[in-house]
């Protein structure tokens, strides 16, 4: 007992740092009352930012960036007026010389004589989780208050919004969290202000759609030839095309009949996709309207209940990339599991066809009356046929408790990711040249003329730049990217992303457990 109290007494005569100065003896009754705050500086930075008001010259604390050192000491807060840093007057001065004078000491005690804000704001601050449906470098941004202080992120990543006090500036985290210290973005109002001045800011700036649009012109040249090839030979091409149809009428598996991967609905939807009166349902009105108008998109975690249906699967790539090859390999792993959504089509079943097996086949009016009420994911023209996949062929495999697996053009990707389908989104990108050429020795492409032939480097060009495409505009709605560079590997991790998907915790959009009126 006497050890502690002798302890305790030895350490109560000691002086530690920091040495405050001594209060003045005679305080005047007029003055206001001012708080000195000793923030030690680490190697982090202080997380305040400050302004200035230009008429009086007076120097205020603009903002406290959540999780910094100010905020963590509790000493110094929004709207506090700085009168002394380390001794010196800051009255009068810049901004910018304020943060010289407090940076001037890198290490140790920073000594703040401020004066406190005599009615702090209460803010309920409701945390919230965004994905980012753009780019953004506070480094390229003149109008960010202080770049330092600022976050960049990129399309598709999830950011933890912990302040919206301000209305222009919010501060956010980074998901998964590597610091303790939030970062300054622009409030999704300011964000879009900033979208719309860039989009009007540039001399010739088409719609990102009529990008797309106005490359796939040129090809569409090419295809002008490709279509008299075929006029020409149309005999030789039914031929092919039946025999092919044919072939994919087997399916490794005895018994078991893969619908959706017919030669015609492929090349329907390349067509649909290449032409600029495009017959497919094209849900680009929201996907790029989305991007300009909504810059983040509210998530929320989301975790499937087993009795629920199950998500469907959407392989999205460029075109010869081994989307069908995978989706394919995969329904083929397990038909009793996974199982693709049968087509619609307005041509006439040949002999061996049955309705609901290779094809549901419709009249032109019903396909019509769908199209009208909004029912296909998308459709096409094809040799004067329609061809579509329809919501409700892809609700049917899931209210057999399958799970569905659709490859879809990248435009409609905004038409699977909804409450009812809550689709998880794999991109397949293609690897790099080099690999395309080592690892596609054997296999074929399918083109509009020829049913099979060996890829050549212009293929593989042409893939690499439509990936391009792809990933510019939509990469901030893929859950998944497989690099489809050794197809055994591309399966296994297209299967496990299939796993995660249905049985892992994942950000969704947050309309999809809310439903609002929009959604
Ligand atoms: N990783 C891979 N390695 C080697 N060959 C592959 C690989 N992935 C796919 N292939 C082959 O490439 C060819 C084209 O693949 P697939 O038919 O799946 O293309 P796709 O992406 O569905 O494009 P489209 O719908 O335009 O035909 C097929 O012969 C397929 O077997």
């Amino acid at each position: 007992m006497q050890a502690l109290l002798s302890a305790h007494d030895t350490v109560a005569q000691k002086d530690y740092e920091p040495v405050l100065p001594p209060m003045p003896d005679e305080l005047p009754d007029e003055e206001e009352a001012t708080r000195i705050v000793c923030l030690v500086k680490n190697k982090q930075p202080l997380g305040a930012t400050i302004k200035r008001n230009d008429i009086t010259g007076e120097i205020f604390v603009a903002r406290i960036i959540h999780g910094g050192l100010a905020d963590r000491s509790g000493l110094l807060h929004a709207g506090d007026r700085i009168i002394e840093v380390n001794g010196f007057p800051v009255d009068g001065m810049e901004p910018e010389q304020v943060i010289q004078v407090v940076q001037a000491r890198p290490h140790g005690t920073i000594m703040f004589k401020v004066i406190p804000i005599t009615e702090r704001p209460i803010h309920n601050q409701t945390m919230f989780y965004v994905r980012a449906m753009t780019d953004y470098s506070p480094q390229q941004d003149s109008t960010i208050p202080c770049a330092d202080a600022g976050m960049s992120f990129k399309k598709g990543d999830i950011l933890e919004i912990v302040d919206q006090t301000d209305a222009l500036w919010w501060q956010a985290k980074k998901l998964p969290c590597s610091s303790a210290c939030a970062g300054l973005i622009p409030s999704t109002s300011l964000l879009k202000r900033k979208q719309r001045e860039f989009w009007w800011s540039q001399p010739y700036q088409p719609h990102v759609c009529m990008q797309i649009l106005s490359t796939v012109d040129e090809e569409e040249d090419l295809m002008a030839i490709d279509e008299r090839c075929v006029e020409a030979d149309e005999e030789a091409f039914e031929s092919e095309e039946l025999r092919e149809e044919e072939d994919d009428f087997s399916s490794n598996i005895e018994g078991v009949y893969l619908a959706g991967f017919r030669r015609s609905i492929r090349l329907c939807r390349r067509r649909s996709q290449s032409t600029t009166q495009p017959s497919a349902h094209i849900r680009c009105p929201s996907s790029c309207s989305s991007v300009l108008n909504n810059p983040y998109e509210e998530v929320v975690r989301y975790q499937r209940h087993p009795e629920d249906t199950h998500r469907i699967i959407a392989l999205i790539g460029s075109s010869g990339v081994g989307v069908n090859e995978l989706r394919r390999r995969l329904i083929e792993m397990n038909p009793n599991v996974f199982q693709g959504a049968i087509p619609h089509t307005t041509r006439s079943p040949r002999g061996y066809e049955e309705s609901g097996r290779e094809y549901y086949f419709t009249s032109r009016e019903i396909f019509d009356h769908m199209v009208y009420n909004n029912r296909f994911l998308e459709f096409g023209e094809y040799k004067g046929n329609l061809y579509g996949t329809s919501i409700d062929a892809v609700k049917d495999v899931l209210n057999s408790g399958k799970i569905c697996v659709v490859d879809i053009e990248p435009n409609v990707v905004q038409a699977v990711r909804t409450h009812e389908l809550r689709a998880y989104v794999v991109y397949v990108k293609p690897p790099p040249l080099e690999r395309l050429r080592e690892t596609r020795q054997d296999s074929y492409i399918t083109t509009n003329y020829y049913v099979n032939r060996p890829f050549t480097d212009e293929d593989f060009h042409e893939m690499e730049e439509s990936a391009r495409k792809i990933e510019a505009q939509y990469w901030q709605f893929f859950d998944q990217v497989i690099v489809n560079d050794e197809l055994q590997d591309s399966c296994v991790q297209l299967l496990t992303a299939v796993r995660k998907a249905q049985d892992e915790p994942q950000w969704v959009p947050a309309c999809w457990i809310r439903p609002t009126a929009e959604s």
